[in-house]
């Protein structure tokens, strides 16, 4: 230390935490931090692990909101289920910039350690198959890779009975004054939604007359910019894929890019994106 390094203990800073909870203590850091294990010596492996960790984390905190929304919702208190959605789309705004970082890895280096990746794939991320099944797309099959584990599998079919987000939406909107169908509003929550010329025609109310239905209306486009951010993350995906691995085919065992390019096809609130067409 030379004599003009500043020391903030000098100004209070409290700089002992042999006994008082401290920074890494808080955030369980020995843990995060120790869970990185490289299965090569492949520089690359690292930025892999740590992308998908990173985005695991993000999806956590997704969860956190996107389930608290929807008991928000469902309990008609809309303000702070505002608030948890724009999270929502600054939260994958976040994770579409970090596909940044992945891109700077080529076929190459990727090369070097995807062998030892075995079969294992993001296909098998049970965080990322609850936020699906959380806004409604409700693929069962997708429930076959977590067969092996029965929390998750549990987790999952316990989310599978439970109305999506977009489900409690339209129960909102129908307790406040649009006619939402009947068989809408008593479907089988298990399954996915699935496009409804009744549930357009209410969204075209709401459209049609912002300042009688603001708060359905700020509701709905909040829906849109979520899904708007979530579709770039799909298509930020499959372009990375291609990228790296070009048209080999997934670890996970699918046609890799023509899977992805699948995918990108889902539509998670299908009547607020036909809207659009019909004001
Ligand atoms: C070089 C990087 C990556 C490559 C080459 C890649 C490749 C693939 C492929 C080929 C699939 C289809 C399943 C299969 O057959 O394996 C897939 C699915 C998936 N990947 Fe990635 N991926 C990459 C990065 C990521 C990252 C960073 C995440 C973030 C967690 C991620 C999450 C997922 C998810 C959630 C699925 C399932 C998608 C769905 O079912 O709609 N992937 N990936
Ligand atoms: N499916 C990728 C492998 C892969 O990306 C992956 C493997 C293990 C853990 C996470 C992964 N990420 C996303 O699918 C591949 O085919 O190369």
């Amino acid at each position: 230390m030379t004599s003009s390094d500043y020391d903030p203990s000098s100004e209070g800073a409290e700089t002992d935490f042999a006994r008082r909870m401290s920074y890494g203590d808080y955030l369980s850091l020995d843990a995060i931090l120790g869970a990185q294990h490289p299965l090569s010596e492949a520089h690359d492996e690292m930025l892999f692990i740590i992308q998908h960790q990173t985005t695991e984390l993000w999806m956590r905190l997704a969860i956190h909101e996107l389930s608290a929304a929807r008991r928000a919702i469902a309990k008609d208190d809309v303000a702070p289920a505002m608030k948890m959605l724009a999270r929502m789309s600054r939260i994958f705004e976040q994770l579409n910039n970090a596909w940044d970082v992945l891109r700077t890895m080529t076929p190459s280096e990727y090369t070097r350690f995807r062998s030892q990746l075995g079969q294992s794939s993001g296909f098998q991320s049970r965080q990322y198959r609850l936020i699906e099944y959380l806004l409604g797309n409700r693929n069962h099959a997708m429930l076959k890779p977590h067969a092996h584990d029965v929390e998750t599998t549990k987790l999952l079919e316990a989310e599978l009975a439970t109305p999506s987000l977009y489900d409690e939406v339209l129960r909102l909107a129908n307790r406040n004054g649009l006619k939402m169908p009947a068989a809408v509003l008593a479907r089988d929550v298990r399954e996915t939604h699935s496009f409804s010329e009744g549930v357009l025609h209410a969204w075209r109310e709401v459209y049609q007359a912002p300042e009688t239905h603001w708060m359905l209306y700020e509701l709905a486009e909040k829906l849109v910019d979520f899904e708007d951010y979530f579709r770039r993350w799909r298509f930020n995906h499959v372009t990375t894929v291609e990228r790296v691995i070009g048209f080999k085919r997934g670890t996970g065992g699918t046609g890799g890019v023509s899977y992805l390019k699948r995918m990108l096809e889902v539509e998670l609130f299908p009547e607020l994106w036909r809207v659009r067409t019909i004001l």
